[in-house]
């Protein structure tokens, strides 16, 4: 049985960006322009009028401040608000290899690998931007990889799910480096006529290198995580969904099928599933929580964050033990842990523990041991 390893990662960041000003503006614009349309019908009591959304609740509600996305303008354009991009051809590359192109690159160099050593490819995220051919045999295809490829989705967890479907291909055999990508167009699933929910995603992709441990120090690489151990949990639940699908192409509003969630039932439910999952991972491997340098979360929402750490840890921990991306990216789903960990890992000295995780639609929480070499 081989032993896997993570061996470098890489991360893809959009050119432009949208602060909560921008974002707010565009949003109270388009309020007072579809109010100004009802007036009759606010008048007459039929309908209720929209209400404004506002800078200091996004900033107190979610730490979030500003977010990396593919296609500013017709976000914050008020007759479309939606990323609107041009469909791409059979012949070129789709934005979501094109992006995972980039940071897998990244990933590469750092891990001393030609892409032709890379024998699986797989894309893990929450989103996919067609049905099929799968996106990582396309970026199989495009950087020029072996092996086989395929895609999988466990919304905001698929990263740490797909690190562990790859390190299981690497003890068995079945594979010996493994590329595994985040790229996520939240910007695509979000609705930004919705005032309870426009502010929370961003775009981004991730890279992770996953290897037989032998292989990654035969190449002297500097900064390799051993991978020691998982925790993977699901229970179903309705409180966060998206509903946009093939099957609901001719719906009267395709916006209203998009991201929704009962933002306060995720808070209240989720925190105990995760905090007790990195309890008993810490538990079952003789780890002292205090003893873990860093704590690369999913970036869903600063209080949600904190209080996950502070569960773990009995009190709030200073940023490099529990860093917070999300305040510049947003809630980028699947790839929030994986940029936090990308950023932050310098710290850590040899033996130190690190513990990747994530959390979110499914409800699903997946967390990874990690040991530096
Ligand atoms: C796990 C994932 O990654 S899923 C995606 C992210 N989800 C999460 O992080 C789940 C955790 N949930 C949360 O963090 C929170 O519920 C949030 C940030 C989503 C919302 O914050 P909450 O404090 O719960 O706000 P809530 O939706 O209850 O609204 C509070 C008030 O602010 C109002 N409000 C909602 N949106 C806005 C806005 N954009 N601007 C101004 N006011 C707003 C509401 O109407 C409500 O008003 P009321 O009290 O008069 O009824």
């Amino acid at each position: 049985m081989y032993c896997p390893v993570i061996s470098a990662t890489g991360l893809f960041t959009p050119e432009q960006s949208i602060s909560n000003q921008e974002l707010v503006d565009s949003y109270n614009q388009y309020v007072e322009q579809t109010n100004h349309d009802n007036a009759d019908k606010i008048a007459a009591g039929d309908i209720e009028p929209l209400q404004p959304s506002s800078v200091e609740f996004i900033e107190k509600a979610s730490g979030i401040k500003s977010r990396f996305v593919l296609q500013k303008d017709s976000i914050l354009n008020t007759s479309t608000m939606a990323p609107i991009m041009p469909v791409r051809e059979d012949y070129e590359l789709s934005y979501m290899a094109e992006m995972a192109v980039k940071a897998a690159k990244e990933a590469l160099l750092t891990a001393k690998l030609e892409a032709q050593e890379i024998d699986l490819v797989i894309v893990a995220a929450s989103n996919m931007e067609r049905a099929y051919p799968a996106i990582a045999v396309e970026i199989q295809s495009a950087l020029g990889c072996g092996g086989y490829a395929f895609d999988m989705n466990v919304a905001c967890s698929s990263a740490t799910f797909g690190i562990k479907t790859a390190a299981d291909a690497i003890k068995c055999g079945t594979a010996s480096k493994v590329l595994m990508v985040n790229p996520e167009i939240c910007s695509g699933h979000l609705n930004f006529r919705d005032r309870d929910c426009h502010f929370i995603f961003g775009d981004v992709c991730t890279a992770v290198i996953i290897e037989r441990e032998e292989d990654a120090v035969a190449r002297e690489i500097q900064t390799v995580f051993k991978i020691e151990d998982f925790k993977l949990v699901t229970e179903y639940s309705n409180n966060i969904r998206n509903n946009f699908g093939f099957l609901n192409r001719e719906a009267d509003d395709p916006q209203k099928l998009l991201f929704k969630q009962q933002g306060r039932k995720v808070f209240k439910e989720v925190v105990p599933i995760v905090a007790d999952l990195i309890q008993n991972l810490l538990d079952e491997n003789n780890v002292d929580a205090q003893k873990v340098a860093s704590f690369w979360l999913h970036q869903a929402n600063i209080n949600m964050n904190q209080l996950i750490t502070k569960k773990v840890l009995g009190e709030l921990p200073d940023n490099l033990i529990a860093p917070i991306v999300l305040d510049e990216y947003a809630n980028t789903s699947s790839a929030g842990s994986v940029i936090a960990m990308h950023k932050y890992h310098s710290h850590l000295a040899s033996d130190d523990y690190g513990v990747l995780c994530s959390f979110g639609a499914g409800y699903s929480a997946g967390a990874i041991l990690l040991k530096k070499n």
